[in-house]
């Protein structure tokens, strides 16, 4: 984002953010109204509904893989081979023995959940501005008619500190901004860990990627998913892959929602209590040369209970290119295959664009 200092606090480039988002109702408000069918807006095109599950996209779910951050944080072999694979083949995992206490865990829920249970009044006062996408509202919507999400959110830029803007941030909402600050410094130090491993992967030193990123920032993509009567008609978010470097998703323990796309069907990520879901974000699989990938996922929602989740996105500078990093590229026997691009270019384009199920990768990805 252009960002400019006045008086200590991050202004922003009027209209030279990452994009915009047209405004839209807020589905919670629809729900706590009460409704008597689903508004046709929200209903999918009968391709894009989320059929029910098939046993063999269950028994997938129970491959997805579950990484041992503890180990994997002590250089262990084994398990650094398993993020290779998870990175490779499925492009999101679990991890465990993360190292972010429970109690921090509970209290990023305990604030989220108390900041949607505002008064939409309240919420509006943080709403996103006519041309950006930080703050409260819904995200990519980009034209009048396009089918909406089953979601309200609010997306926070967390990381660095100096790139809060806290007018966006509900201070008086009691321990909303020490849960979120926590939340966001311990969740970056588990992204950072990873970036180390794969730095290794991918035949570099620990710090490869930071040097060739450095310091990654972090936006906090709350997602608030209210129950829906006819869950079978509507998406929670709709099928997307992540713009940023990685992904650390924290999700309720207790309810599915998030499904992602292997080897053309939808699988469920049965949440594990306590545990993170990590995915590899588009500039990652840009960086190596498509190697590891960034998958097409969406959240569909249920009935009876309301979700709610927490996406932080690790990122880098707006003004840095990135494209196949030198150790990832053997010409003629791996050639580039990727175009190299301002990060700032690319996440403008995928921002612009309803997400329509293609990774986004494919924006720049070299014809052969
Ligand atoms: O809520 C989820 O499980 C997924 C959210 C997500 O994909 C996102 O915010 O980018
Ligand atoms: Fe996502």
């Amino acid at each position: 984002m252009d960002l400019k200092v006045e008086n200590g606090c991050i202004k922003e480039d009027k209209g030279l953010g990452w994009g915009k988002s047209l405004p839209v109702q807020s589905v919670q408000e629809i729900v706590r109204n009460g409704y008597l069918s689903v508004p046709e807006r929200y209903i999918q095109e009968i391709k894009d509904r989320p059929s029910s599950i098939s046993s063999e996209s269950l028994q997938a779910s129970l491959q997805i893989p579950i990484i041992d951050f503890s180990l994997l944080a002590k250089g262990d072999e084994h398990e650094t081979r398993k993020l290779d694979l998870a990175c490779k083949e499925w492009g999101f995992f679990q991890i465990r023995n993360h190292g972010v206490q429970v109690k921090i865990l509970q209290k990023m829920k305990a604030a989220m959940a108390a900041f949607f249970e505002l008064p939409l009044m309240e919420k509006k006062k943080f709403a996103m501005g006519a041309n950006d996408l930080e703050g409260y509202g819904q995200a990519y919507v980009v034209s009048e008619e396009q089918k909406l999400d089953w979601c309200d959110l609010v997306a926070l830029k967390t990381l660095p500190l100096e790139q809060r803007n806290l007018n966006f941030w509900p201070l008086n909402l009691p321990g909303f901004k020490e849960a979120v600050e926590e939340y966001s410094i311990e969740v970056q130090k588990v992204a950072e860990e990873i970036n180390a491993n794969l730095s290794i992967l991918m035949g570099m030193e620990r710090d490869g990627l930071k040097r060739y990123q450095g310091e990654l920032k972090q936006l906090m993509r709350m997602n608030y998913y209210p129950p829906c009567s006819s869950p079978e008609l509507v998406v929670g978010v709709s099928p997307h892959s992540d713009g940023g470097s990685l992904t650390v998703l924290l999700q309720d323990d207790d309810i599915i929602g998030l499904q992602i796309k292997h080897k053309g069907e939808w699988i469920p990520v049965k949440p594990i209590p306590n545990a993170l879901v990590v995915n590899i974000g588009d500039a990652i699989e840009i960086m190596s040369n498509g190697v590891y990938k960034s998958i097409e996922h969406r959240a569909i929602t249920n009935e009876k209970k309301a979700r709610i989740s927490a996406a932080a996105f690790a990122y880098v500078d707006d003004e840095l290119e990135i494209g196949p990093l030198d150790s990832m590229v053997d010409d003629p026997h791996r050639p580039p295959m990727y175009k190299k691009i301002k990060y700032i270019d690319y996440i403008r384009q995928v921002l612009a664009r309803k997400m329509d199920g293609k990774a986004h990768t494919d924006l720049v990805k070299i014809q052969t």
